[in-house]
């Protein structure tokens, strides 16, 4: 592609399809929204009006039609497989939100799909891999300057969720950046995974186990727990400590002015992800636009997606049965190496 404007479209314009619109209309440089759809036809229509952009009832008629080079999938996570698949089909690149898709299977097809095609156009939204601080920890492992990583101690909390958040979305829609990143961090896969449940918090309802805890275990004996605790009420707050032979390393936050006020000394932390990972989002998506451009994926793979699906649902069986489940990979095939 030449040097003119990458022209995506946005399926889903829900809280963070519209931060992506805005990110890239208004500071990211090489792309702009130039259309956008949700099923949700009225709200859509108001959210097109507001950014400028031509609004589609049909997502899929979007993807087809020729007038954008790319698309951006931030539909509720059941719908992300069916716009994928639309643009795998029509040849353009696609940005998707984590996760791929709900279901392990659904990952596969994409893949499939993809491979069928010859050609990656799929990347998916793992933004933690462009997380200064996760970058760091990733630095300091690499070349094992603090010896071996031996366990890692992790926390996913969100101050509250809606009715339509259960038990199996703690694994599939919030630990599942810990799966990718995680991975990603000590660059190995997973060997076996396990989920136990704490006592349940009073602001969490029928359908919700909340704090759960995930431990995974890497090929090589790493041993991971991760709390996700999403009704914590009152703050979002993600940690990450990596016990090596020689040293104890934390994720940094980012930093927030001092405040001494009415006897007490100390920082905002932040209340949601966009704030919180907005650096990461938007170092994310301009490398996104970049590699597009350029003909390449850059990111996350199809392949990612679908790896932190299958160790998601041997956790969540892990979960259903109480045990401990082995997590048994496909080899990865030569088309992502
Ligand atoms: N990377 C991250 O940190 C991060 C943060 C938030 C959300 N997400 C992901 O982004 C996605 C959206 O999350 P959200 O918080 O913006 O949700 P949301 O509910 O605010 O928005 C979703 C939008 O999609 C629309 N929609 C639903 N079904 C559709 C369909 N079949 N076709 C077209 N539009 C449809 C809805 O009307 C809504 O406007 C989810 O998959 C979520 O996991 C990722
Ligand atoms: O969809 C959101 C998003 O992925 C956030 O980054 C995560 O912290 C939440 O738990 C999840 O529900």
């Amino acid at each position: 592609m030449d040097n003119k404007e990458l022209r995506i479209g946005v399926v889903g314009v829900g809280a963070i399809g519209r931060t992506h619109i805005e990110r890239i209309n208004d500071q990211l440089q090489g792309g702009r929204v130039i259309a956008c759809s949700d099923v949700n036809t009225e709200f859509g229509k108001k959210v097109a009006e507001n950014y400028g952009c031509t609004f589609y009832e049909d997502g899929e008629e979007m993807i087809a039609s020729g007038d954008i080079d790319a698309v951006i999938v931030t539909t509720i996570d059941p719908y992300h497989e069916q716009y994928v698949m639309a643009a795998i089909k029509a040849g353009i690149y696609v940005f998707c939100e984590k996760p791929l898709a709900p279901e392990a299977e659904a990952c596969k097809r994409i893949v499939e799909a993809e491979i069928s095609g010859g050609k990656q156009l799929v990347q998916v939204g793992f933004m933690r891999r462009y997380d200064q601080g996760y970058r760091q920890l990733k630095e300091a492992i690499k070349n094992r300057t603090y010896g071996e990583p031996l366990l890692l101690h992790c926390a996913h909390r969100n101050p509250a969720v809606d009715e339509s958040y259960d038990t199996p979305m703690a694994v599939e829609n919030s630990m599942i950046h810990e799966i990718d990143v995680l991975r990603w961090l000590l660059d190995e896969d997973y060997d076996t995974a396990e989920v136990v449940f704490a006592k349940n918090t009073r602001r969490t309802h029928a359908n919700l186990m909340d704090p759960q805890i995930m431990i995974l275990t890497t090929k090589s004996g790493v041993r991971i727990d991760v709390e996700a605790f999403v009704n914590t009420g009152h703050c979002y707050d993600i940690k990450c400590e990596v016990c090596c032979e020689d040293a104890i390393l934390n994720l940094p936050e980012p930093s927030n002015i001092e405040v001494c006020a009415n006897a007490v000394r100390g920082h905002a932390i932040h209340s949601d992800w966009s704030t919180r990972f907005v650096d990461a989002y938007n170092v994310e998506i301009q490398e996104w636009i970049n590699s597009t451009k350029e003909g390449r994926v850059d990111g996350p793979t199809a392949w990612d997606g679908y790896v932190g699906q299958v160790t998601a649902k041997a956790a969540s069986k892990a979960r259903d049965n109480q045990t401990v489940v082995k997590i048994e990979m496909e080899e990865k095939p030569d088309f992502y190496n």
